[in-house]
């Protein structure tokens, strides 16, 4: 029976700090070896029981995003067979490689299961492959196409800044750009890291191989890869997941505020973010 309870929830953006692309599955799809964190920005969800599904997108990054049966949030309400009204106040970016889709859904999941009291489902990765981790929510390595999790509890919360320079790049088109399938994966154990910049400078021996892909058909993510290397502090600077999202780690969140400040003087139209990762 339908309720008036809203559950609110948050959809924070999915940061790829490496993407080792390690082979492919006979269905085409990649095999990874990924390190991944959350940001403390994300989108914003309601979510009640109701009669019939309702979705309604707000907040700044609205612009483009289905309201339709081809939403990640109604999808997942539909996943588990629930009808729900969901709010979804859009704060990242589409199509950008930080899993705004996946997140939404895993946020919907996740309200759903304390509004009904229902387990979480099993097999989520047929949502779309980031919803396990997205799910998990805190750092992680995933193998697979992003089924098998183990957890990174040692790394340090990293100051960072997030840089969108404006472009979509759907995923499937940027896979169908590499050039080499079978990648060395991330060593099998991953050190320990004892700050932000014991870790930045072990993330730079590792790779995005998504990265050279991504600057052939969208040359803007070098352009914002060189800007973010060039800012005070910075350690170092990569593409997240298939892009076009950027980022660059920091030791402070003054430097990462500061090299905002720098980037929105000289792209205005870009979309930057200090945040924190975790
Ligand atoms: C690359 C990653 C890394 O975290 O992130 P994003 O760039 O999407 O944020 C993810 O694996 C993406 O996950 P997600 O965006 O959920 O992918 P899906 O919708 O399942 O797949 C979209 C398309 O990308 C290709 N694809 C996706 C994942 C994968 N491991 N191998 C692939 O080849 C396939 O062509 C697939 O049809
Ligand atoms: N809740 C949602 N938010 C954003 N995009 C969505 C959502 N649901 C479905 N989509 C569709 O999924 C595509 C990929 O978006 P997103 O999940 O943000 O990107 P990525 O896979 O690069 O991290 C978009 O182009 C959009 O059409």
């Amino acid at each position: 029976m339908a309720t008036e309870r809203v559950a609110e929830a948050f959809a924070p953006a999915k940061i790829n700090l490496t993407l080792h692309v390690t082979g492919r599955r006979a269905d085409g799809y990649h095999l990874l070896d990924s390190l991944v964190m959350f940001a403390d920005l994300g989108d914003r969800l309601g979510v009640a029981l109701a009669d019939t599904p309702a979705l309604t997108v707000t907040g700044p990054m609205a612009a483009g995003v289905p309201v339709d049966g081809r939403n990640l949030a109604l999808r997942a309400a539909a996943y588990i067979g629930v009808n729900a009204a969901i709010t979804l106040e859009k704060h990242l970016p589409a199509a950008a490689g930080i899993g705004g889709g996946s997140s939404d859904a895993a946020a919907v999941l996740r309200a759903l299961a304390g509004l009904t009291g229902q387990p979480l489902p099993d097999d989520t990765e047929r949502l779309g492959a980031d919803v396990p981790i997205c799910l998990y929510g805190r750092a992680v390595r995933m193998r697979g196409v992003g089924e098998r999790l183990s957890p990174c509890d040692n790394a340090p919360a990293l100051p960072a800044l997030l840089v969108n320079p404006g472009v979509e790049l759907p995923t499937a088109r940027v896979f169908a750009g590499l050039e080499c399938h079978d990648n060395p994966p991330m060593p099998d154990a991953l050190p320990r890291f004892h700050s932000p910049r014991a870790m930045a400078r072990w993330l730079m021996t590792m790779r995005n191989d998504l990265e050279a892909p991504a600057r052939a058909l969208a040359p803007r993510v070098g352009t914002a890869l060189d800007a973010l290397r060039h800012t005070a502090g910075a350690h170092m600077a990569r593409m997240s997941g298939s892009g076009a999202t950027v980022f660059a780690l920091y030791d402070t969140g003054a430097e990462a505020t500061a090299a905002a400040e720098v980037i929105r003087a000289a792209h205005p139209g870009w979309w930057v973010q200090p945040v924190t990762l975790g």
